[in-house]
């Protein structure tokens, strides 16, 4: 069974528990009160290369990252350092997260949040509309293309903005054909866990221009972002190195720096 499934699997019973305990009306009538959603595509397409900044405990392929007793706070310094979005992974058994982190980091920030899970149902989607979410993540490799398309019509449907993953060309395709607005391209290959830098440069020539292009793992720092930003990248999207890093502001703003340089933005124009 591959990594992918076996996280599945725990997320599926994870989901039962609480598809139990709360009805999917009471899930819409809290999502009903939550704040209007931010527009994800306007946010991404901000500034130069714009960057999604990641509340990340743990990971399958390096276990515990950082503790993050309070992940609101982090990602108040996130948006101090100019981050464009907050991605927070609710997974529990393999990241460490929670809706409770996502409701909390919502509570205290005004840029738009991410739900980053693996998002197999629609119930998945109420959740993130509940709990304050704008964006939602869809990975396109956990999906059939039927699902995948009435899942990103029911995110945009209640007003999430779905950010479509890949890894590669194929999964490109399925991702424009299913209508995607933002796609993200994943360096992180999900049977090997290993990290291919190239992966963005190989994925992104088969998406087109209208679409906002994110590269998603594996920047250390703005070098990494300047290479994905010269082979069109729009945003990039950070974890493990914020979260391990001791000034997480300041590393946000050293990338955001990156991002909207003159001389990058010029030698992407
Ligand atoms: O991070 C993992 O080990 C992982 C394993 C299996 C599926 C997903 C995984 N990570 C989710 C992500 O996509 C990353 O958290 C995100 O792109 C940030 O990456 P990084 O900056 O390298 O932490």
């Amino acid at each position: 069974m591959s990594v992918l499934d076996e996280i599945i699997d725990g997320v599926r019973a994870d989901l039962a528990e609480r598809q139990a305990r709360v009805s999917l009306d009471a899930l819409k009538e809290r999502a009903a009160r939550a704040r209007d959603a931010k527009d994800g595509v306007s946010a991404l397409r901000g500034e130069g290369v714009t960057v999604i900044c990641e509340v990340k405990r743990s990971s399958p392929s390096k276990g515990a990252l950082a503790a993050i007793a309070d992940p609101a706070g982090l990602a108040a310094d996130y948006e101090a350092g100019g981050a464009a979005v907050i991605s927070v992974l609710t997974e529990q058994r393999r990241f460490g997260g929670s809706l409770a982190d996502l409701e909390a980091v919502r509570a205290k920030v005004d840029i738009p949040v991410l739900r980053k899970d693996f998002i197999v149902t629609a119930y998945q989607l109420w959740e993130a509309r509940a709990y304050g979410a704008d964006l939602a993540l869809l990975i396109v490799a956990a999906l059939d293309q039927p699902a995948l398309v009435s899942l990103i019509e029911r995110a945009e449907s209640i007003g999430l903005t779905p950010l479509v993953e890949v890894h590669d060309e194929e999964e490109a395709e399925r991702a424009v054909d299913a209508g995607a607005r933002v796609i993200g391209v994943n360096a992180r290959n999900l049977k090997t866990l290993e990290v291919d830098r190239g992966t963005f440069a190989r994925v992104a020539p088969e998406i087109p221009g209208h679409i906002v292009k994110v590269a998603e793992s594996g920047v250390r720092g703005p070098h990494d972002l300047i290479a994905y930003a010269h082979d069109g990248a729009d945003a990039v999207l950070v974890g493990e190195s914020l979260v391990t890093g001791k000034d997480p502001r300041t590393a946000v703003a050293d990338l955001v720096a990156a991002g909207t340089h003159p001389a990058l933005r010029n030698g992407r124009d």
